[in-house]
C-alpha cells in the first residue's frame, strides 16, 4: 500500500532517537543524588523565572519529550511552575503506581481548566467532571450501558461495513499514493478548541438529539423497529430519570464520547501505519498474517480477529511508542500527600508522562525500536495494571472506552 501520512509523526521519532538508551533507573539515582545535595526539601525541578516560572522551558511542539528530557535531570517526580499553576510531572512506572494506585482517589480529581469549562457545558461531561457522585454515576452508566462488552458487540456490523468502505476507497486509488489521514479525518469528529467551535458543536449535537427523539417517538407509536445507538441509550436514561440529567448534560456526554473516542483511535491508526511504512519488515509480516486469516473468506470481518496476534502486537507497540494522549488527561491532587518521599500540596496539577513510561529502558529492551515481537509472548497489557504501559491511563479515571477502542483499531 502507498500511503502518505502526517510528516510530523516522523519528526517525533527522529528527535527522540537522540535519547535512546539514556533513560533508566540510573538517571533517577543521579537525579536523586542531585536533589539530596540541594538544601530544599521541596519536589526537585528546574530553576524558575519570576512570573512565568518554567513556561519558557516547556514551550515546544512535543511537550511530553521536553518534560521527559528535564525529568532525566530532575527525577521521576519533578516540579514545574507553569505560570500560576504548580505542576508535577510523573515519569517512572513506580511513581505512576503511587499516584494512580496507592493514592488513586486523592488524584482522581481533574483541574478546572478554562477551555473544557466552555466545551463541556461547565464540566458536565465524563472526562472533566469533578470526582464525586455525578462522575460515579456516569462512570457506572459507561460500564454497564454505554460502553459495555454487549454494546460494543452490537455495533459489529457497522464497524465491518466501515472497514469494507475504507478498503474499497483505498482500492479505487489503483496503487497510486493515497492520503489516508484525509480519509481518517472523517472519523476524527468534532474539534473542541474554542467558543466558536463549541457553538457549532452545540448546534450539531442538538440536531442529533432532536432526530433521535423523533425516531424514538415514531418507534413508540409502533411504526419502526427500535434499535438503540449510544444517543438512544442516553435518552432512555434521561427518560427513566434515575438521576438529574438535563439536556446540557446529555449534550456534554455525547460530545465527550465522540471526541474522546474518535481522534484517539484515528491517531493510533495513523501512527501504526507510519511505523509500518518505516519498518517494511513489520508491514510485510502484518500483511501476510491478515491475508492468511482472511484469504479464504475474501473479506475482512471480526470473526477472525482473535487469530491476528501479530496485528495486536503491532497495535500494542504503537500504543507504547505513540500513545495518542502522551501526558494523559491532567489530574489534581485533592489533599496533601506524600509521593516518592516528597509532599505534594493540594491543588497541584499532576501530569503522568505515559509516553516516557513506554521508553524506560529498565522495562523495555531497545525502547526506541519499533518491535511488535516484544509483545508476542508477553503478559504486559494496557488495562492499567502495568504502569510502564498505560496509554489508556490507570486507576479510577482509566479510559472507560478501552473495550470500544480495541475492535475499532
Ligand atoms: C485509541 C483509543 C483511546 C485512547 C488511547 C484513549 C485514552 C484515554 C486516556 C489516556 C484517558 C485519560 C485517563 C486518565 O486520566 O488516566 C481517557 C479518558 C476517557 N476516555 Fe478514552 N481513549 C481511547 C478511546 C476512547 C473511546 C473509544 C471512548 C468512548 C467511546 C473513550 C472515552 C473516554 C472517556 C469518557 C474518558 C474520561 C474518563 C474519566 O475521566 O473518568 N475513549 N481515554
Amino acid at each position: 500500500m502507498h500511503a502518505v501520512v502526517n510528516e510530523n509523526k516522523h519528526l517525533g521519532t527522529m528527535e527522540s532517537e537522540k535519547f535512546a538508551e539514556t533513560f533508566c533507573s540510573n538517571c533517577w539515582n543521579l537525579a536523586e543524588e542531585n536533589s539530596k545535595n540541594s538544601p530544599q526539601k521541596s519536589i526537585p525541578g528546574p530553576r524558575k523565572l519570576p512570573v512565568i516560572g518554567n513556561l519558557n522551558q516547556i514551550a515546544s511542539a512535543l511537550p511530553h519529550k521536553t518534560v521527559r528530557d528535564l525529568a532525566i535531570k530532575h527525577g521521576p517526580l519533578m516540579h514545574l511552575q507553569l505560570g500560576e499553576v504548580s505542576t508535577v510531572i510523573v515519569s517512572s512506572p513506580e511513581v505512576a503506581k503511587e499516584v494512580m494506585k496507592t493514592h488513586d482517589i486523592n488524584f482522581s480529581y481533574r483541574p478546572a481548566l478554562a477551555v473544557p469549562k466552555i466545551t463541556t457545558y461547565v464540566f458536565t461531561n465524563i472526562a472533566f467532571a469533578p470526582y464525586g457522585n455525578y462522575w460515579r454515576h456516569l462512570q457506572k452508566v459507561c460500564t454497564t450501558e454505554l460502553l459495555s462488552e454487549a454494546r460494543v458487540q452490537s455495533f459489529r456490523s457497522i464497524r465491518e461495513e466501515e472497514v469494507l468502505n475504507l478498503i474499497k476507497t483505498i482500492n479505487e486509488s489503483n496503487g497510486k499514493p493515497f492520503n489516508l489521514v484525509k480519509v481518517l479525518q472523517l472519523f476524527s469528529g468534532l474539534k473542541q478548541q474554542a467558543e466558536k467551535f463549541h457553538k457549532e458543536n452545540d448546534r450539531i449535537v442538538e440536531n442529533i438529539i432532536k432526530e433521535h427523539r423523533e425516531k424514538r417517538a415514531r418507534a413508540k407509536g409502533g411504526n419502526e423497529e427500535a434499535e438503540e445507538d449510544l444517543v438512544d441509550v442516553l435518552l432512555r436514561l434521561q427518560e427513566q430519570a434515575e438521576f438529574q440529567f438535563e439536556d446540557k448534560n446529555l449534550k456534554s456526554v455525547i460530545l465527550d464520547i465522540f471526541g474522546a473516542g474518535s481522534e484517539t483511535s484515528s491517531t493510533t491508526v495513523e501512527w501504526a501505519l507510519s511505523e509500518m511504512m518505516k519498518n517494511p519488515r513489520v508491514m510485510r509480516e502484518a500483511q501476510a498474517k491478515v491475508r492468511r486469516v482472511f484469504e479464504a473468506k475474501g473479506n475482512v470481518d471480526e470473526t477472525g480477529l482473535h487469530e491476528l496476534k501479530y496485528l495486536k502486537a503491532v497495535i500494542r507497540e504503537t500504543f507504547r511508542m505513540r500513545p495518542s494522549i502522551p501526558l494523559l488527561l491532567p489530574r489534581e491532587c485533592h489533599q496533601a500527600c506524600e509521593i516518592n518521599g516528597y509532599e505534594v500540596a493540594p491543588k497541584t496539577r499532576v501530569l503522568i508522562n505515559a509516553w516516557a513510561l513506554g521508553r524506560v529502558s529498565d522495562y523495555w529492551k531497545e525502547p526506541e525500536k519499533f518491535y511488535p515481537e516484544r509483545f508476542l509472548n508477553s503478559s504486559v497489557d494496557y488495562m492499567g495494571t502495568n504502569f510502564e504501559f498505560i496509554p489508556f491511563g490507570a486507576g479510577r479515571r482509566i479510559c472507560p472506552g478501552i473495550l470500544f477502542a480495541s475492535p475499532n483499531l
